[in-house]
């Protein structure tokens, strides 16, 4: 199992946005997470990349019990998993090349040789084998996305967390995008939970979706 979590109450600082809050997503699993704006998706997701704290319940994330999580171990929860942002959160003073170099040498990598062979790699799975040199304000939205995935693979996440991932997309590229994600899970069985308020995408390419509403969460699947 890549997330479990059991009993928990989100919160932001002292505001309780989510209670009693139950599910799981298993090694490659592909999971919608919806429900309107403020119904705590943001908050949910931050809670399982350590962002917020977890008050309450318990909950593991790729291996890490979030409850007893100290802050110096985030980095390496963060390792195990990739985060995909609607705004992309690309460094807008550097090319494609040294945005991903940047993220590897953060997490130690040292050998050129070895970043260099894999920032090539991630970029052939965004289908961008050709941007190194490009700086982000060159690219498309939908590709300046693409990049962002390709930083979130870079270390072979056992998930991908992606939070309105189209939310700043055409519905065009909305769907490469999805599209791209489901060819990722598909292939390197990368689990993905992915936040949206698409519900066309949905339609188009159902999977398995919670909900949340009401100040919790609820599985959808078995209503499709
Ligand atoms: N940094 C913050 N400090 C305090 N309250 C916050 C903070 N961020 C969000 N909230 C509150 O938490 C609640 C849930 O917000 P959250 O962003 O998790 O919802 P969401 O479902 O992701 O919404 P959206 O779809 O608009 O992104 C809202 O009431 C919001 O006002």
């Amino acid at each position: 199992m890549v997330i479990s979590v059991k009993n928990a109450d989100i919160y932001q600082k002292e505001q309780l946005i989510l209670s009693d809050v139950n599910f799981e997503v298993n090694e490659g699993e592909f999971v919608y997470l919806i429900g309107k704006t403020g119904s705590g998706k943001s908050s949910l997701l931050k809670t399982l990349y350590a962002e917020l704290w977890l008050e309450k319940g318990q909950a593991t994330v790729a291996g890490f019990d979030l409850h007893v999580l100290r802050k110096k171990d985030t980095p390496e929860l963060r390792r195990k998993i990739g985060i995909v942002f609607q705004d992309f959160q690309l460094l807008t003073d550097r090319n494609v090349k040294k945005n991903l170099e940047f993220f590897l040498k953060a997490m130690g990598w040292k050998e050129k040789s070895q970043i260099d062979a894999r920032v090539a790699e991630v970029l052939v799975q965004v289908d961008l084998p050709d941007v190194l040199q490009k700086m982000p304000h060159q690219l498309s939205g939908g590709e300046q996305q693409r990049i962002s995935i390709a930083r979130a693979l870079l270390n072979h996440p056992q998930i991908i967390m992606a939070d309105e991932p189209t939310g700043n997309l055409d519905p065009e590229k909305s769907l490469d995008i999805l599209k791209l994600f489901m060819k990722i899970n598909k292939e390197s069985n990368t689990a993905v939970l992915m936040a949206t308020h698409d519900l066309e995408l949905i339609e188009r390419f159902p999977r398995r979706t919670i909900f949340c509403d009401k100040g919790t969460v609820n599985d959808l699947t078995e209503s499709l």
